[in-house]
C-alpha cells in the first residue's frame, strides 16, 4: 500500500488558511523549528504572532532538558520572542514531574544522579526530589586512584541514589558515567529526559542526548531507559492534562520525525506539520524505515504567514 504523503503548504495561502482554521492548538518543537543555538529563523517571532492573533492556543514541547522553564523563558524573552512560562514544556519538566508526582521514591533512596545540565536540576528542585551529580563541579574533573577504588567498593557511592536520569551533557565524562553506572548495578531506576542521536544547532548537528548519555549507559549496563520526551506518550498526556488539549482540534510542529511527528501520529493528534529548517530532510518521509510521515511540511515555519491575519 502506497504510504500517505505529507501535504506541501509553502507558497499556498488557500492550503494555509484552510490548515491554520483546523486546529485550536499548536504544539511547537524549538530547537530546528524555532531556533537553531542561539540564531532565530527568519520571521518566526510574526509568525508566532499570526497564530496568536487567529485566536490559537501555542504550547512549546522541546526535548531539549539543558533548560528548565523559566531558563527557556529568558532565551525566548532575549531572543525577542513572546513567549511565557506556562506555554513552555520541556523534557527536563516532563522527567521532574514523573519521579515526584508518578515513580515516588520513597526515602532514604529517593535521590537522583543527574547526568545533565541545570535545566534538569532546576526542574527537579521545583519538584522538591533530592539529586547529586550534573553541573557539580566536583565531577568535573578526570579519575583519581581513589575514584577507582572508592566507586568499586562502593565507598564513594550515595546509598540514597535511587535513579538516574540522563539528558544533554556538554560536560558528560569517565567519573560520571562510572558513577551512574555503579547506581544502575545498584537497581536505581534508569530513566532518561529524551533519546534524540543529534541535535540540531549553529545551522548544523551535534551529539544528541541520546547519543551522550542514554546509550552508552544503556550498552555498559544492559540497561533500557524509560525516556520521558518526544516521542513517549507520557509526555503528551501529561501535556494533554495540563493544557486540557483536544487531541482532534491540536497540531504538532516540528522538525524530526522519530520524535516530533511519531509523537503527534501516535497521540492521535489531528495533525503534523515537518519543518524543513532542522533535522528531517526533504522526503526523509518516504524512507522505507521512516518512523512516521507528517500530515503536512513546509520548508521554513515562516511560511504560513503568507496566510495572514484573517481566516481564509
Ligand atoms: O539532543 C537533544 O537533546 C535534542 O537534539 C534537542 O534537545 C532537541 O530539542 P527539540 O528539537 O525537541 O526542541
Ligand atoms: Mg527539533
Amino acid at each position: 500500500m502506497a504510504k500517505p504523503q505529507p501535504k506541501y503548504l509553502s507558497g499556498d495561502a488557500a492550503a494555509i488558511n484552510e490548515f491554520l482554521d483546523r486546529f485550536d492548538t499548536f504544539l511547537f518543537d524549538c530547537d530546528g523549528v524555532i531556533w537553531s543555538g542561539d540564531h532565530v529563523f527568519e520571521r518566526v517571532p510574526e509568525t508566532l504572532e499570526l497564530i496568536r492573533s487567529r485566536g490559537k492556543k501555542i504550547i512549546f514541547v522541546t526535548n531539549n532538558s539543558t533548560k528548565s522553564r523559566e531558563q527557556y523563558l529568558s532565551k525566548f524573552t532575549k531572543l525577542g520572542i513572546p513567549a511565557t512560562a506556562d506555554e513552555i514544556f520541556g523534557s527536563a519538566y516532563s522527567s521532574a514531574i514523573y519521579i515526584s508526582r508518578i515513580l515516588r521514591l520513597q526515602p532514604p533512596r529517593n535521590k537522583v544522579f543527574v547526568i545533565g545540565e541545570s535545566g534538569i536540576e532546576n526542574e527537579l528542585r521545583a519538584e522538591g526530589v533530592p539529586f547529586i551529580g550534573g553541573t557539580d563541579p566536583s565531577f568535573l574533573r578526570d579519575m583519581t586512584p581513589q575514584d577507582w577504588r572508592g566507586i568499586a567498593d562502593g565507598s564513594l557511592l550515595d546509598p540514597d541514589v535511587g535513579c538516574v536520569l540522563a539528558g544533554l551533557d556538554m560536560h558528560v565524562n569517565y567519573l560520571k558515567l562510572s558513577h551512574a553506572l555503579h547506581y544502575l548495578h545498584r537497581g536505581a531506576v534508569f530513566l532518561a529526559t529524551n533519546t534524540d542521536a543529534t541535535f540540531p544547532s549553529n545551522g548544523s548537528l551535534f551529539p544528541g542526548a541520546g547519543s551522550i548519555g542514554t546509550a552508552p549507559l544503556a550498552y555498559m549496563s544492559g540497561k533500557t531507559p524509560l525516556a520521558l520526551g518526544k516521542p513517549s506518550q507520557a509526555m503528551l498526556d501529561a501535556v494533554e492534562g495540563r493544557f486540557r488539549l483536544d487531541r482532534a482540534r491540536t497540531c504538532m510542529v516540528g522538525d524530526r520525525l522519530n520524535t516530533d511527528i511519531q509523537f503527534g501520529v501516535e497521540g492521535g493528534l489531528g495533525g503534523t506539520l515537518a519543518v524543513l529548517t532542522g533535522v528531517c530532510k526533504l522526503g526523509d518521509w518516504e524512507k522505507e524505515d521512516a518512523p512516521a510521515v507528517p500530515g503536512f511540511y513546509v520548508d521554513k515555519l515562516s511560511d504560513l504567514l503568507v496566510a495572514g491575519s484573517s481566516s481564509g
